[in-house]
């Protein structure tokens, strides 16, 4: 039976936070919202697992939306034996004003009928920081990072006590590295103290050996809020990673999509698109004709596929910052959500010609095209980098149950030749 239940507000974060589980020794299984716990193969599933991820598109959700169905997925873990949760949001604090952050972590609080958590987006092995309560990424500020482009939850500010204020009815407070560092039962005694009983606490970290003390002075708490760094003290009931065998083998048709307009994916394209067969998004092209647009996207797909198998081909939408497109045409859907939709049909396309890997880069698109590829579960497989993994997915599209491997790129992360690397985890 599971003890930890995580909720996670997208995709890739979701598989971020199951690679930091399953190497720290939990059995974990990711599941696409809550369907899966009232199927009998899914809730075995849910059973056999230490830890269970649900994994939501709730990052850019409607406000009531998100707390909903946030709300749905604590009530399904408790009731599968769950009894911590941890509430896993963006390292870079991907949110709005309105939220989602502060109203799904208040909404968890109540339902839990707790007052009081941590906050702490801190993620040293991807480069994210907290000190003083500012947000830093790769040691730039967070609202000087390129995520003050971002074309969904621009960042521009870096102080999280700022930013979470107008999210939450909680007030916020802050404990600094000094008390980090004083050790786990100093944190637990602050965290303890009168000031802090009902907070959302904003905790500093700047390395893997202060998010373990973060971690221990909080193992009381039954609910915990942060990027996947906050799992590295979470220690697991088994010594050794328990992964997934891949579902496809060497030279099986594989694929990248990726939607991500983030610095680190735009040079991971440009690198790729000196070593791959690719072809851009034409937004015009896909307003004009969306099915027979995707429809000859597939069929460069396959044609790539039989001129080199070695050389999965790419489908990107962002190039370069320009490529970005901001309108809402009166008589169709906004570009972001057009390319999305455009994306997950390419995925279900190409899994009906044959794709058994896939490998997706951006939050809100991995969550198109894990939606439209109708999967219910992911194991967890062999990881590519920090934060980024192989999953076997299980699900069915066009009428159709389907197997393959699937890799969840979350925008920010990742090497340069991830494009052309990523594949040779699955052997
Ligand atoms: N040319 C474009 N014009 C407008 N919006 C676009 C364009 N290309 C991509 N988008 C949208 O930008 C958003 C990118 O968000 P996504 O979460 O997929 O990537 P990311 O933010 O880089 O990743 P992460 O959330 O993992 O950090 C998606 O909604 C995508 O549809
Ligand atoms: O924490 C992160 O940066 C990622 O797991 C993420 O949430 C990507 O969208």
């Amino acid at each position: 039976m599971p003890t930890l239940g995580a909720i996670a507000d997208d995709f890739t974060g979701a598989t971020d936070l199951a690679t930091m589980l399953v190497a720290r020794g939990h059995r974990t299984v990711v599941t696409v919202g809550t369907d899966a716990f009232s199927d009998s193969a899914g809730s075995r599933t849910v059973r056999d697992a230490d830890a269970v991820v649900v994994a939501l598109k709730s990052r850019t959700a409607p406000v009531d939306d998100a707390v909903g169905t946030s709300l749905t997925a604590l009530r399904a873990l408790r009731e599968a034996g769950c009894a911590r949760y941890y509430f896993k949001y963006c390292s870079t604090f991907d949110s709005t004003p309105r939220g989602n952050i502060g109203p799904v972590a208040d909404a968890l609080l109540a339902e839990l009928g707790e007052r009081r958590t941590v906050v702490v987006p801190s993620f040293p092995a991807t480069g994210r920081t907290v000190d003083q309560g500012l947000l830093r990424v790769h040691g730039e500020l967070l609202e000087e990072s390129p995520m003050r482009h971002h074309p969904l939850t621009p960042m521009r500010d870096s102080h999280l006590g700022r930013l979470l204020t107008p999210q939450t009815g909680h007030p916020v407070r802050l404990v600094g590295l000094d008390t980090v560092r004083k050790g786990a039962d100093a944190l637990r005694s602050a965290l303890d103290g009168p000031g802090l009983a009902d907070a959302l606490v904003v905790v500093d970290a700047v390395s893997d050996e202060d998010l373990v003390t973060v971690c221990a002075a909080t193992a009381h708490l039954t609910l915990v809020t942060g990027a996947a760094g906050l799992a590295l003290g979470l220690t697991g009931p088994h010594t050794e990673a328990a992964r997934a065998t891949p579902a496809s083998a060497p030279g099986d048709p594989g694929v990248v999509l990726s939607g991500s307009a983030s610095s680190a994916t735009r040079a991971q394209v440009a690198h790729a698109r000196t070593r791959l067969p690719h072809r851009k998004l034409d937004l015009a092209a896909l307003r004009a004709d969306f099915a027979g647009t995707v429809a000859a996207l597939v069929g460069f797909a396959r044609r790539a596929w039989d001129d080199d198998p070695a050389k999965p081909p790419l489908i990107y939408a962002v190039g370069d910052l320009a490529d970005l497109d901001d309108s809402t045409p009166h008589d169709g859907p906004a570009a972001s959500a057009l390319v999305e939709r455009a994306l997950a049909a390419c995925a279900t396309g190409l899994v009906a010609a044959g794709a058994r890997r896939l490998l997706v880069a951006g939050g809100e698109t991995s969550g198109a095209v894990v939606t439209a590829l109708g999967v219910r579960t992911l194991a967890i497989g062999a990881p590519i980098a920090p934060g980024v993994t192989w999953a076997r997915a299980d699900g069915r599209a066009h009428d159709r149950e389907h197997t393959v491997d699937l890799a969840l790129k979350s925008g920010n992360f990742g090497d340069t030749a991830i494009f052309t690397e990523a594949w040779s985890a699955l052997v």
